[in-house]
């Protein structure tokens, strides 16, 4: 094939010869109607308690998506042009993604190794034969007038996902669910129109035109924007484990298209509308939630839904008709000409004459798969006993799980302590100053030396959090000696504390004429007066006793 990159800066103008050229959002006249957006937490949404039953009472929504993931290759899917976020427009472009007469299309086997790699980690059935058939379109940015796709037999079917979210009442609880996945097809990404508005013109870059794409298709399974975009995390998270897409959803790596429908439960499903492009979950959530708000609404009002496309508008955070779709679609699906079926081996089944180094080995891939986020969550909870929420966040940021491992190999403190220093007081001070985990001003050592000195009973847990505090602000030094230069080590002399407690209970009669009457509560506040005269140096169950003692005489 002809793969070579050319320079096709003349490409802008095709598209005045086009008849079709996509809409921006930004374009498209917003008849959004502003309304409160509820948003469900797993469990159907409430409805206001009226006498007359209203249509939607009662109603659910019903949720699924298409999920289509940039393959983190060198190269495109069918041609040798390079693969690269942000190059000058029409850098990256072969004849073949040009469309160029003469030229054909030889499969990136890197994309195929990564679609079968991203099916066996979502317990997908990988077809051992799989077809590429041509979905036509007519858009500017797509010039051979079809994308290659695998409508009648994608390389992975029938998996699962498991994702979780903190749901309930308080939003406190880990709830866990599963949608299915019903296919994962590998297809070509297209190029993107780019509108040039003052001037009334649309100009075309066809970088993006034939990055490969694996299109992960679920069931409607899911219920609201939460759930999706629970679900849509956790893909993500294992794409970027697997290395099989970068899933930066900004970059546009990782698109999420949301069919949105509502029905009663035990009904059959209603007609969906899709939300197309949606570039990260927050929108996703919002998106669907505002969907089947809107739906419902419809249906109150004597309407009905109907099957169209719609975008997400970020300004409003309201879904408006697209105009570019408003017309039926059809695809004229056909076989793809110029591609054979596509065949995956096993290692034992290799038939002679073939050379395993230039086939993809469902097996060999599936043996080397890393360890994908829920296992690696398992496996937290279980050596450091900690909860599944931190888990969680631990394995969203390997820097902090990495962090998190160096202190507790390091204290003698336990990692269910440890865990408690790391999520509060550090992510607490990291988020403060919007600081990454590496550029954290506290090394994992000088905290296990922090939490050592705890542990040992030399300060006590309020004088720790001030030195990490101090330790914070003065890089470098360590936490014995901010407990050395600020006299923060554990008062040991009873008499001493004694003193010091003595004269808070002569400061606060009031205080203490109320712990007399069984408000054993202001006890606390007694001991805080003693805890900041003494910069947190006293210990707590020391204190407890001798101000209970001082207060019953
Ligand atoms: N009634 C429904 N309500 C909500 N979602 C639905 C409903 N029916 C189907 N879906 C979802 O719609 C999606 C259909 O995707 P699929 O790729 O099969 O078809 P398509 O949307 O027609 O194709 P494409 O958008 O790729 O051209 C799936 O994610 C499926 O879960
Ligand atoms: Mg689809
Ligand atoms: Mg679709």
């Amino acid at each position: 094939m002809a793969a070579a990159s050319a320079g096709l800066g003349g490409m802008t103008s095709i598209c005045n010869k086009l008849k079709h050229v996509t809409v921006f959002t930004s374009t498209i006249i917003c008849h959004a109607l502003k309304r409160r957006i509820s948003i469900c937490i797993g469990r159907p949404q409430s409805q206001p308690q009226t006498k007359k039953k209203s249509v939607s009472q009662g109603m659910v929504g019903v949720v699924g998506l298409e999920i289509h993931a940039q393959i983190n290759s060198l190269s495109k899917l069918f041609s040798a042009a390079e693969v690269r976020f942000l190059a000058p427009p029409n850098s990256l472009v072969s004849f073949f993604d040009a469309s160029l007469p003469g030229t054909l299309p030889v499969l990136n086997k890197r994309c195929v190794e990564a679609a079968v790699m991203t099916g066996l980690a979502l317990n997908c059935s990988i077809n051992r034969k799989s077809l590429f058939d041509r979905k036509h379109y007519f858009y500017a940015d797509m010039p051979a007038g079809y994308q290659i796709t695998q409508q009648r037999l994608p390389i992975a079917v029938d998996g699962k996902l498991t994702y979780s979210y903190l749901g309930g009442h308080k939003r406190n609880q880990m709830v866990t669910k599963c949608v299915h996945i019903k296919q994962i097809q590998l297809e070509q990404d297209s190029g993107k129109s780019l509108h040039d508005e003052p001037h009334n013109q649309t100009l075309i870059d066809l970088n993006r035109a034939g990055v490969g794409l694996m299109e992960i298709v679920m069931e409607p399974e899911m219920s609201c924007g939460e759930e999706a975009a629970a679900a849509v995390r956790e893909l993500q998270l294992i794409l970027q484990t697997l290395g099989t897409c970068r899933g930066n959803m900004a970059e546009g790596q990782l698109r999420v298209d949301a069919n949105v429908s509502v029905h009663m439960p035990g009904e059959p499903l209603g007609i969906r509308t899709e939300v197309k492009n949606i570039n990260s979950a927050r929108f996703l959530a919002r998106a669907i939630d505002y969907e089947i708000q809107r739906q419902k609404e419809l249906l109150e009002q004597g309407g009905a839904v109907q099957n169209e496309t719609r975008a997400f508008d970020q300004k409003t955070s309201t879904t408006v008709p697209m105009r570019d779709k408003e017309d039926f679609q059809d695809y004229r699906f056909m076989p793809e000409p110029n591609l054979p079926p596509l065949r995956v081996y096993d290692s034992v089944s290799v038939p002679a004459g073939l050379d395993p180094s230039q086939l993809v080995l469902v097996d060999e891939l599936q043996a080397c798969l890393p360890e994908l986020p829920s296992v690696r969550r398992d496996r937290l909870v279980q050596t450091y006993s900690i909860l599944p929420e931190h888990s969680f966040t631990l394995v969203n940021d390997d820097k902090l799980l990495d962090y998190f491992e160096s202190v507790v190999k390091s204290t003698k403190a336990a990692p269910t302590k440890v865990i408690g220093w790391v999520m509060k007081e550090l992510v607490g001070l990291l988020n403060q100053q919007n600081l990454e985990i590496s550029q954290s001003p506290v090394s994992p050592h000088t905290l296990a030396e922090l939490l050592d000195l705890l542990e040992a009973g030399h300060i006590s847990s309020s004088a720790a959090k001030h030195v990490f505090q101090e330790l914070w602000k003065s890089p470098g030094k360590s936490a014995e000696q901010i407990v050395q230069e600020q006299d923060l080590g554990l008062l040991s002399d009873p008499a001493q504390l004694r003193s010091i407690c003595q004269t808070v209970v002569d400061t606060h009669p009031e205080q203490v004429r109320a712990i007399k009457q069984g408000n054993q509560k202001v006890l606390n506040k007694l001991m805080g007066e003693v805890q900041k005269d003494t910069k947190g140096r006293a210990n707590p169950v020391q204190l407890r006793a001798i101000l209970q003692e001082m207060v019953s005489t």
